[in-house]
């Protein structure tokens, strides 16, 4: 299968070596010229708990992939997807199919723009990542991903898509409820990633905390109500268990919102707590907890603007 990875920062990168080792062919597209041109030199540097391993793929810039791929898998930034997918126009043929395995809601709806509904796949991954540097990345977490045809119809091609990365190291399975898997993650990472971006530390210290457990209650509660008032019927205990999976197994991991304010760039938090306060309020109900945490993500957003 030929595969470009869109956005080949921490996932991207991660997600490209596992349909390497499968044996697809791969190509890491990134902005990031430093990153590209270091890949393309020195090979993938893929710090794992298995060990460090350095992997010989394929890294372009988006100008430089001219032919039509099997397989686009977009991991830039939610609100870089549009643009990411204008920039590489000429590697989306009539065969192409787009997976988003990205945070946040509304990922299915920004790539249908591009393709035909029954090529576009979504999905969601536990796994954690961190671009330590060009060419280096860092992932010390365990984690399924699930993905499904965001529109339904027949997910042949969502199986192949799902085996290789099986192959390549990443546990990966069809989930034919696809969109309470991403409600799910979606709640978690509007519960999560703002407490940890506000108070800049990682889940264990959240764990450690009477003040953060009591907001991980409400804000999931919150959620769940959104959910369910859209009619996307979540489980509620499991997403309880994963807050508690990420204080103990992601105990050090820095979230990608924590992530992006350590670098000085915007998050992804109008696609995560916006997303779930606006379809609330849309199916009148509030969600005072998570628009807070928005609003406050916002703030450190704006403090960033101003240096
Ligand atoms: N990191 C994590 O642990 C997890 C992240 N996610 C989700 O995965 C997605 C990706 O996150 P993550 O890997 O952390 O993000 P990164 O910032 O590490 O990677 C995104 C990459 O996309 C690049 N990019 C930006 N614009 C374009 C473009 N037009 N064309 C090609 N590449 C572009 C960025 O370059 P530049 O930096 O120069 O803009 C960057 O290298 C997000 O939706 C995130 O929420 C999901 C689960 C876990
Ligand atoms: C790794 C994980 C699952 C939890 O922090 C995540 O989604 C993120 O960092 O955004």
């Amino acid at each position: 299968m030929k595969v470009a990875v869109l956005g080949s920062g921490a996932m991207g990168c991660l997600f490209g070596a596992a349909f390497h080792r499968a044996g697809a062919d791969v190509t890491l597209v990134d902005v990031n010229a430093e990153h590209v041109g270091t890949i393309n030199a020195k090979g993938l540097e893929l710090d794992l708990r298995s060990g460090v391993e350095n992997l010989p793929i394929r890294a372009a810039l988006p100008a430089e992939v001219s032919e039509p791929v099997d397989l686009m898998l977009v991991f830039t930034k939610t609100f870089h997807t549009q643009g990411a997918l204008e920039g590489i126009a000429a590697a989306i043929g009539e065969n192409t199919h787009l997976l988003s395995l990205q945070n946040g809601l509304g990922n299915d709806k920004r790539l249908a723009g591009f393709v035909s509904d029954d090529r576009v796949m979504v999905g969601a991954s536990m796994l954690p990542s961190d671009l330590v540097g060009p060419g280096r990345v860092r992932s010390h977490g365990e984690g399924y991903s699930k993905l499904y045809p965001a529109f339904g119809g027949d997910p042949a091609f969502a199986e192949q898509v799902a085996g290789l990365l099986s192959a390549g190291g990443l546990e990966t399975v069809l989930d034919l409820n696809i969109h309470e898997v991403i409600w799910s993650k979606v709640i978690f990472n509007a519960t999560m990633n703002p407490l940890c971006a506000l108070t800049r530390r990682t889940p264990g210290f959240l764990g450690a905390n009477p003040e953060s457990r009591a907001t991980i209650k409400s804000a999931v509660a919150e959620g769940i109500e959104a959910a369910h008032a859209n009619g996307v019927m979540v489980d509620g205990q499991p997403i309880y268990d994963l807050t508690e999976t990420s204080m103990t197994d992601h105990a050090d991991h820095e979230p990608s919102m924590l992530q992006d304010l350590h670098a000085g760039r915007r998050t992804e938090v109008d696609a995560i707590n916006g997303a779930i306060v606006t379809a609330a309020k849309e199916a009148g109900v509030a969600a005072p907890v998570l628009e807070t945490l928005w609003h406050l993500v916002k703030l450190e957003e704006a403090k960033l603007k101003q240096g």
